[in-house]
């Protein structure tokens, strides 16, 4: 694996499968393309949709589409299906909530009853936005919920159907997430940093900025321990190790950035640390966002990365476009 993840390699069973990916454009999707080949033959969907080699029909890959997603399952007829499509636009969701809970909260229901009714499993993606970010203590998979924004309510409505429908499931609640895909706060802050000689950075929210080729690696390794072994269905937690702020995040990722490009026109002269409420924004965000991982990295034998290694790492090519 090349993200820097650790791996007991008992678990390495040869299992080949079929794969139907949703959401290839985004991060974590992007990544799983790659990563999911070690499972088997992937499928993999935009939201324009796709084809199947050999098949007329074509396939949906719109997540407000249900009727659409139900037709494509049946004819794909997947050993596993993989959402990493998801409404993640935050502040958005926060007025643009019915659309936000079609994608967010309908579609997962929906797949969640075709892949029980075919007996196929599910993996899908969540949040660290399902907490109220109250207390200090990384937060376990069997704590009492409670999103503080609309963003994380849909998405913990899309992990509640699932458990519901008695599909076989893998519900990966993850975090801060960047990659080389897509909008993210790292890339943003990248931008800023040589737009501006000030920023102003919360400091006051926790949690640790996790890799979308970190997340894809780790759910190609559990789902081929599923399929192989048909147990460690169920919520896991998935974040980089240690802990830091937003704040922290830029101020590690800045400087290395700065380290490997020094030319890039930099004008950031200061990074001020500041409160989230010298920072507003449409939704809120919870202040203790720490994931406990340890029921994941025990399940399927993994040891995760520092946060820092990856954010490092990932410094060198958003840098380099
Ligand atoms: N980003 C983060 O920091 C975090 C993400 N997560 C979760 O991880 C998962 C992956 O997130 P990430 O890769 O970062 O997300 P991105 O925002 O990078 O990608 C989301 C993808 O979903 C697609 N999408 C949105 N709406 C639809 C739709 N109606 N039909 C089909 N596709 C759609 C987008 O396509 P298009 O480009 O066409 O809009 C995009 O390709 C999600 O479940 C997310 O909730 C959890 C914690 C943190
Ligand atoms: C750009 C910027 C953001 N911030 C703050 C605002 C906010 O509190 C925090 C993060 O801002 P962003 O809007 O970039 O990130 P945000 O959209 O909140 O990121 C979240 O995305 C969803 C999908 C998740 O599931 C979460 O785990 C999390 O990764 O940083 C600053 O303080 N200064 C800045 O210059």
């Amino acid at each position: 694996m090349s993200c820097g993840v650790k791996v007991d390699s008992s678990f390495a069973d040869e299992v080949t499968s079929r794969i139907l990916l949703f959401g290839k454009g985004g991060q974590v999707g992007w990544e799983l393309q790659r990563s999911l080949a070690i499972v088997g033959d992937v499928i993999a969907l935009e939201r324009a949709g796709g084809r199947l080699p050999g098949c007329a029909e074509a396939l949906c890959g719109d997540l407000s589409d249900l009727d659409g997603l139900r037709r494509t399952v049946a004819v794909v007829r997947p050993t596993a299906i993989v959402n990493a499509a998801a409404y993640t636009a935050v502040d958005r969701a926060e007025t643009d909530t019915a659309r936000a809970h079609r994608v967010n909260a309908e579609a997962p229901a929906v797949l969640a009853q075709v892949a029980a009714e075919m007996g196929a499993w599910l993996v899908h993606y969540s949040t660290d936005y399902v907490f109220d970010g109250s207390g200090e203590r990384p937060w376990r998979e069997d704590d009492l919920t409670g999103p503080l924004n609309a963003y994380g309510r849909t998405k913990l409505a899309g992990e509640d159907a699932i458990r519901a429908s008695g599909c076989q499931h893998l519900i990966l609640r993850t975090q801060w997430v960047y990659g080389a895909r897509g909008g993210n706060f790292a890339r943003t802050i990248l931008r800023l940093a040589r737009e501006r000689e000030r920023l102003t950075v919360v400091d006051d929210q926790y949690g640790a900025p996790t890799g979308a080729d970190l997340i894809a690696d780790v759910t190609a390794h559990a789902l081929r321990h599923v399929l192989a072994t048909g147990v460690g269905g169920g919520t896991y937690h998935l974040a980089a190790a240690g802990v830091t702020t937003w704040h922290g995040y830029a101020t590690v990722l800045i400087d290395a950035a700065r380290r490997r490009w020094p030319d890039a026109g930099w004008r950031v002269q200061a990074i001020d640390p500041v409160p989230s409420s010298a920072f507003p924004t449409p939704a809120r965000r919870p202040h203790n966002a720490r994931l406990d991982t340890s029921r994941l990295q025990q399940t399927f034998g993994l040891r995760l990365p520092a946060w820092e290694e990856g954010v490092r790492r990932c410094a060198e090519w958003l840098v380099g476009f």
